[in-house]
């Protein structure tokens, strides 16, 4: 018995694809080159711009002041002095400050126009006149509240000590302790600089009442930096509540809302229970009035004098007005010189960087889709290609791409000094890098089952890429550094792969940044302790979500039109679990016990070939390649349309080494049927065997012993005519001598061997060239059953001709099935034809046996003068009784005529004799040609379904 060759095994499906793979990436060099090099690009783009922020930073106007204080004979300066008494505000930030200025501690007072007043929805409120506004003189209030009114308010008149006119008002210091200033200007974030002494605004003296006299310009010094200041005086009126709750109110109310009043304090003081023996207070103070938004500096600097206030005021409350506690005094922790630095790669890199990491995906999404829809996926798996291997080395090259596009970065950057990746550690990016490309990869499989066409995969890639890069910079980041979001929320969105992946990088960043401007060290594992550092957390995220999408994504590629070949439902898991019977081979489908007996005598055949395959059916015979037992196929209406029954009930059974013919008209359902033996779509109901394998369970083991020449040529436009054949070749396990033997045959025999046509690439090819080659690709590694859809469409008469000698040597050891308009082409190939009409065989037979059976007449065409018809048509009905005029046109008619009424050389003898007194211009006398069976066939069915 003949045996079916072997199926490739798993290294050699692997070896071949590899293969395939490198010689495919081989010919998109350039491309590859610049995805690889593009991370580089970015990272000598972000060089560029440090160097010109250094180079900016570099300029005396960022560094700290100095004067010169000898000079040498050459002009040069030969000792200098630098501090900040020498410098600008811009230079004052990066000189040494090895004792820092003390500053008198002030309190924050709203503005002028902002200090509250009087309202319309208040006009019975005891705050100030509205009026003050228009002249700038509001008093600043201060609520108060506490369980006993009289001592929160014995305590609250004493906050703002009264100027003695016996101070001292050059020594501000000594001024500023006695009193309480303060200052409506932004605090900064450190108090090595107060710029309430810097901004050149006024500078409050807050007194319980304001005379004319305590204006003035005065001249102060602090660290050798003199300065103006302009001190006013400002009221400080502190005003009792009765609630905590109605002075947070009120301070709620007077916040700066859009369209609202502005009504600021300058604090609030809950005296709770304080009494003379002990004082307890709360107190209110204002945070965000330097800005709106809770993201700018600290602005807690201010509140030790709001302190020190109510503590003197108690003291002098409880001890009399003798006794005070003074605060000196504020001062920074001396600092060393800084020169300004701006690390733009730790700072503007977590952006960049998430798109360049980012920037695969798409690569390897359309490189997915491509095969998709070029339905590669689905031809190579025609041919053998089993799941596994296509997943090992697709993962495997996406795995390898990604590492040396990652290996690229890391390396060039460090290369070049990017702090992102010198200073941390190197470990932790390996492991970081390695978890999120993987991700990458499995995100791309599992996005990928939902496109079919490139184009749409490719703008949505790009478009996630670039969205979710900006969506992670302008709205994740600020999440994550907001302390109050909760955490677990930040988590959720880390779900995002590109939110993870932007987490991580975000860490690293900020690692890198700490590292480089403070000499800390980067992200080193012992970092991912510290509850603040995400990348923890991220690690593990990401490596989850890698083999749930995984997983996912094999179930999708299962469940859609790449995993089994047939589109199955995604649900399809549960349907083989609840799928209790499965036609058998030996038992008749319900489907066949319900078939229709055909009484029609024409179709006697049809109705014989049924019989055949319900008998092979109980009684198998290995003699039989395929049996097709009652195969349906309805296309679901769409759009309103009405459903589609392509095929109905075919029944057929090829033995082995035959080929046969599928001839009907356009739209019959012969690539219906075609798809459904090559598993492109899924039978209705019914069924197939192909060598006693069903196409509904078991198409996976078929595809190793099937070749298949798809309608439509499914090629790489970048691959060789060989590399095509060694590719296929190996996918059916030949190997060696006897694949190169193979391919080589192969080329020699559909005539693309001469002038190294096979060497070149399909893209050059002509149409009739890629026919061939498709030809080629069914046929090699010795398929027991092959598929042709209309091999030859598109080939010259000589092709034609070459490649029916192909097809008839390949017939000899093989069963072929093969569709086409060409009835010459069937009459050559075929052993056996059925003729296809509307979804059903409406005869079946020899080339000889069809012809004999409908074709009983001879064709007589007769052409003369238009006025002569009548005689003709006379003439033939004298010889032939039952002729039948099929045709008629200007003069030219033909006639039927039965065989068994006429002798041809009588025929003849009659139309020679008629010649002396007709006009005849043109006469023959042929036999039926299968064309004209086919007609009569597909005509007649035509005329029966229409009338049914
Ligand atoms: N996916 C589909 N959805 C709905 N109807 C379809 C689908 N594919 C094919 N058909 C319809 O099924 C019928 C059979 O089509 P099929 O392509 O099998 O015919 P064919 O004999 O191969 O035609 P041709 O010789 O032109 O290739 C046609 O009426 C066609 O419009």
């Amino acid at each position: 018995m003949d045996s079916p060759r072997g199926p490739a095994s798993f290294a050699t499906q692997a070896n071949a694809l590899l293969r395939k793979n490198l010689s495919v990436q081989k010919r998109n060099l350039k491309t590859n080159i610049g995805i690889t090099f593009f991370p580089i690009l970015i990272c000598v783009l972000l060089i560029v711009l440090q160097n010109i922020i250094n180079n900016e930073l570099d300029k005396p106007k960022y560094k700290c002041g100095c004067v010169c204080l000898e000079t040498s004979l050459d002009g040069r300066c030969a000792r200098k002095q630098c501090g900040i008494q020498y410098s600008t505000l811009d230079q004052v930030g990066s000189c040494p400050i090895p004792s820092p200025p003390q500053w008198p501690a002030m309190i924050q007072i709203p503005r002028a126009d902002f200090r509250a007043v009087r309202t319309f929805s208040q006009p019975f409120s005891d705050l100030p006149d509205p009026f003050c506004r228009d002249s700038w003189s509001c008093p600043a209030t201060v609520l108060v509240t506490g369980k006993d009114k009289a001592v929160a308010e014995a305590i609250s008149g004493g906050l703002f000590p009264v100027l003695s006119p016996s101070l001292n008002a050059t020594d501000l210091l000594d001024l500023f302790t006695k009193i309480v200033a303060g200052s409506d200007t932004q605090p900064w974030y450190t108090q090595l600089l107060e710029p309430a002494f810097f901004s050149g605004r006024t500078l409050y003296v807050i007194q319980p009442e304001c005379l004319p006299v305590m204006s003035q310009t005065i001249t102060y010094n602090t660290g050798g930096i003199p300065f103006q200041l302009n001190i006013q005086c400002v009221e400080g009126v502190p005003l009792w509540r009765e609630s905590a709750s109605i002075i947070n109110h009120e301070f709620l109310k007077g916040y700066r809302q859009r369209g609202g009043e502005i009504n600021e304090f300058i604090a609030g003081y809950d005296f709770l229970g304080t009494t003379q023996y002990g004082l307890g207070v709360n107190v209110w103070y204002n945070s965000t009035y330097s800005d709106n938004n809770a993201y700018s500096f600290i602005t807690t600097l201010r509140v030790p004098r709001l302190v020190n206030a109510v503590s003197n005021a108690y003291l002098k409350f409880i001890k009399g007005t003798g006794v005070e506690m003074l605060l000196e005094y504020v001062k920074d922790m001396p600092k060393v010189g800084t020169s300004f630095q701006l690390d733009l790669s730790s700072l503007l890199s977590v952006l960049f960087f998430t798109w360049i990491i980012e920037l695969l995906f798409p690569v390897m999404l359309s490189y997915l889709v491509y095969e998709k829809q070029q339905k590669l996926r689905i031809m190579m798996k025609m041919h053998g290609l089993k799941d596994g291997p296509y997943w090992l080395i697709s993962y495997s090259y996406f795995l390898a791409l990604s590492i040396v596009y990652m290996l690229f970065f890391m390396i060039f950057g460090s290369l070049i000094g990017l702090n992102f990746f010198r200073v941390n550690e190197y470990s932790i990016q390996v492991v970081f890098f390695f978890i999120c490309i993987n991700l990458q990869i499995a995100l791309a499989f599992f996005v990928a089952s939902f496109f079919l066409s490139v184009k749409m995969a490719t703008v949505i890639g790009y478009m996630y890429v670039f969205g979710s890069g900006l969506l992670g910079a302008f709205l994740f980041r600020f999440f994550v550094e907001d302390q109050m979001f909760p955490y677990g929320w930040t988590l959720v969105m880390e779900i995002v792969p590109a939110f993870s992946l932007y987490r991580g990088l975000y860490e690293l960043g900020q690692y890198a940044f700490s590292g480089s401007s403070m000499g800390a060290t980067g992200m080193t594992w012992r970092s991912l302790k510290d509850p603040l550092n995400g990348m923890h957390d991220v690690m593990i995220i990401m490596s989850v979500e890698w083999a749930v999408l995984l997983i996912l994504a094999f179930y999708l590629d299962q469940a859609s039109l790449l995993g089994g070949g047939v589109r199955k439902n995604p649900f399809f898991c549960f349907r083989c679990l609840q799928k209790k019977h499965a036609p058998s081979l030996h038992e008749p489908s319900n489907a066949q016990q319900d078939s229709k007996v055909i009484l029609d005598v024409e179709k006697s055949d049809v109705a014989l070939e049924r019989k055949r395959v319900e008998q092979l059916l109980i009684d198998p015979n290995a003699n039989q390649a395929i049996i097709c037992d009652n195969l349906r196929k309805v296309y679901h209406g769409r759009d309103g349309n009405p459903n589609k029954l392509a095929v109905r009930g075919l029944s057929l059974v090829l033995q082995k080494g035959q080929c046969f013919g599928m001839l009907g008209p356009n739209g019959a359902g012969k690539t219906s049927f075609i798809n459904m033996m090559i598993g492109l779509i899924k039978p209705t109901s019914g069924t197939a065997y192909v060598h006693g394998m069903d196409i509904n369970m078991d198409m996976g083991n078929i595809y190793t012993n099937m070749g298949v020449c798809p309608q439509h040529n499914l090629l790489w436009e970048t691959l060789t005519g060989k590399e095509h054949l060694f590719f296929y070749g190996r996918l059916k396990n030949l190997k060696g001598a006897e694949l190169m033997k193979a391919v080589d045959h192969s080329l020699k025999s559909v005539n693309l061997s001469h002038g190294n046509v096979g060497d070149k690439q399909v893209k050059k090819y002509s149409g009739g060239m890629k026919r061939r080659l498709s030809v080629a690709i069914s046929l090699i590694g010795d398929p027991k059953v092959v598929f042709m859809d209309e091999p030859s469409t598109g080939l010259d008469p000589a092709s034609r001709n070459n490649l029916w000698n192909v097809v008839k040597e390949a017939k000899k050891n093989r069963a072929i099935i093969l569709t086409t308009h060409s009835m010459e082409e069937a009459e050559v190939l075929c052993d056996r034809l059925g003729i296809f009409v509307d979804g059903d065989f409406q005869c079946l037979g020899n080339p000889k046996e069809l012809k004999a059976r409908y074709g009983g007449t001879y064709i007589l065409t007769v052409t003369t003068p238009p006025d002569q018809e009548m005689e003709v048509e006379q003439l033939v009905h004298q010889f032939s009784p039952s002729a039948n005029k099929i045709y008629h046109l200007s003069g030219t008619q033909k006639f039927e005529l039965p065989k068994q009424e006429v002798k041809i050389a009588h025929v003849f003898d009659v139309v020679e004799k008629a010649k002396r007194r007709l006009t005849i211009h043109a006469w023959g006398l042929v036999d039926t040609t299968l064309e004209d069976v086919f007609i009569k066939v597909a005509r007649g069915a035509q005329v029966f379904n229409e009338f049914v």
